[in-house]
């Protein structure tokens, strides 16, 4: 069963014409984030002189200009976001608006977390493949949105991560994340990166611990988070 899909023109208030901003609004965001990453992946796999990249660097420092308009502080959350409703436009894994994302596509199928993405050249750690980082970055996301559907959401207090091989990148990778454990606050989530071509081989391996925060601890963590 296909349980929810993350996706940034989803969400409804009742409001046509509220609804129908910020669906233009959000699909804006996803234009600008997709155009960013293909920027991102070109200026890293390029080998053009230096001359063409110091005009390109010259010419995004101008087309940005417009942007600095308005920005928002670290306590104000994006007006495009639903965070109850899991809607998070520039997440640095799943985000359509993140530059940094590559992004993840997740859903939830039969209870567990299923996602998918393709890493560019620009999350490189050795020769051809991920950066170790970015996959357990990967697989805390992916255990994360797992606690969150499971109704047990919290913060991350610990990751361990098995690298059994390395992660291939322009490669279509398939992801997972799974509940194995809910003790009190406490819950546990496992889950795996492997290639879309063969999901049974694990290449990255993840158990993650997560602990709901308390009330007292979100007011001091959150209080001052604004709309
Ligand atoms: C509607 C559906 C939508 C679905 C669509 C959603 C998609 C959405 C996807 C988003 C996915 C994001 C996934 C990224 C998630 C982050 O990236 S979170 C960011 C990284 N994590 C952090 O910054 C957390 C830092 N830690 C903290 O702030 C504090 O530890 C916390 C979490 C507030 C808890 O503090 P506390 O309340 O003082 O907890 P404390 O009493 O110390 O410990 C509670 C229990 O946990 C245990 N514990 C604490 N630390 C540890 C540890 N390191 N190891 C083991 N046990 C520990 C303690 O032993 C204790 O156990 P018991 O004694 O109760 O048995």
């Amino acid at each position: 069963m296909i349980w929810r899909s993350y996706h940034p023109t989803h969400g409804s208030t009742g409001n046509g014409a509220h609804d129908e901003a910020l669906h233009d609004r959000r699909t804006a965001i996803d234009e600008l984030g997709a155009a960013l990453r293909e920027l991102v992946e070109r200026a890293t796999v390029t080998e053009v002189d230096a001359e063409t990249i110091r005009r390109v660097a010259d010419d995004v420092r101008r087309v940005t200009g417009p942007l600095a308009d308005r920005p928002r502080g670290r306590t104000q959350l994006p007006t495009a976001d639903d965070l109850l409703g899991g809607i998070r436009m520039y997440n640095p894994v799943s985000g359509t608006g993140s530059a940094l994302a590559p992004p993840v596509r997740a859903e939830i199928v039969d209870g567990v977390v299923v996602g998918a993405c393709t890493l560019g050249l620009a999350y490189e750690g050795p020769p051809m493949y991920a950066h170790g980082g970015i996959s357990a970055l990967l697989l805390d996301h992916m255990l994360g949105y797992a606690t969150t559907a499971s109704g047990h959401p919290g913060m991350t207090v610990r990751l361990d991560t098995v690298y059994r091989a390395p992660v291939p990148l322009q490669t279509p990778l398939h992801l997972t994340g799974r509940v194995t454990d809910v003790n009190g606050r406490k819950v546990t989530a496992h889950g795996i990166i492997a290639t879309a071509a063969d999901p049974d081989a694990i290449l990255v391996e993840a158990t993650g611990t997560f602990v709901a925060v308390p009330p007292e601890k979100a007011k001091a963590l959150f209080g001052t988070m604004r709309r």
